[in-house]
């Protein structure tokens, strides 16, 4: 029985434009009134996270900056320091490998920015040179601490409410997902996902962008 579905935000719950999707907040709330523990895992920043906990009514944590940062029961806890991220986001600007995104003022753990394409062989490769992981969610690029991803934070929530690796359901769509569906949990995903996270989740949902959570609590027999 899933007792923790975790689900990232932007292409999951919102369209490519990240307007949220009214179908998969009525469906986040039958779920929580079925007694799941739902999580929010976005790389986005916490002050969003935090508004999305509230104003959805999310019951579990969430998490912010691909797992560096939570917000739960009136606190933030911060896993990660910004501190190299940020010295490399300053070194690739300088390199005019990159822009850095309006929303670092509010970043604490990480960095974020935008690159032309022609630029991401070599700004994986210096990321990897400073022992950094650049990873992209197909609306903004992040730069992390080495083991900051969202696998860390799926790992907090199962320690947090006591729970097995299978009773525990992730729900992504782009290559920041990668690291919660690499863990031993349920997988599904919409049809909207990369194709590399479609080859390994359990249900590949025919839906997209936030019709699909409906359709995924069914067939994992949550709603
Ligand atoms: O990069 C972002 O800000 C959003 O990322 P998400 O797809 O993890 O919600």
């Amino acid at each position: 029985m899933i007792k923790i579905m975790a689900l990232d935000v932007d292409g999951t719950i919102t369209d490519q434009n990240r307007i949220i999707c009214p179908e998969a907040i009525t469906s986040i709330k039958k779920g929580i009134e079925s007694g799941l523990q739902i999580s929010l895992i976005s790389g986005n920043v916490i002050p969003v996270m935090y508004g999305l906990k509230t104003f959805l009514g999310i019951n579990a944590p969430v998490f912010g900056e691909n797992g560096g940062i939570m917000y739960y029961n009136g606190s933030i806890e911060k896993f990660f320091d910004k501190t190299k991220p940020l010295e490399f986001l300053e070194y690739i600007s300088s390199r005019s490998l990159a822009t850095p995104y309006f929303t670092n003022q509010w970043r604490e753990t990480s960095a974020a920015f935008s690159m032309d394409p022609g630029n991401e062989a070599i700004v994986s490769k210096e990321a990897e040179k400073w022992n950094l992981e650049i990873v992209n969610s197909k609306f903004t690029w992040h730069i992390m601490n080495p083991g900051q991803n969202k696998g860390y934070a799926v790992e907090i929530l199962k320690k947090m409410f006591n729970a097995n690796w299978d009773e525990i359901l992730v729900v992504g769509d782009s290559d920041n997902d990668n690291a919660m569906f690499t863990l031993p949990v349920k997988k599904a995903c919409p049809d909207n996902a990369t194709d590399s996270l479609k080859s390994i989740s359990d249900y590949v949902s025919p839906e997209s962008y936030g019709y699909e959570i409906g359709d995924v609590m069914a067939k994992f027999n949550i709603i």
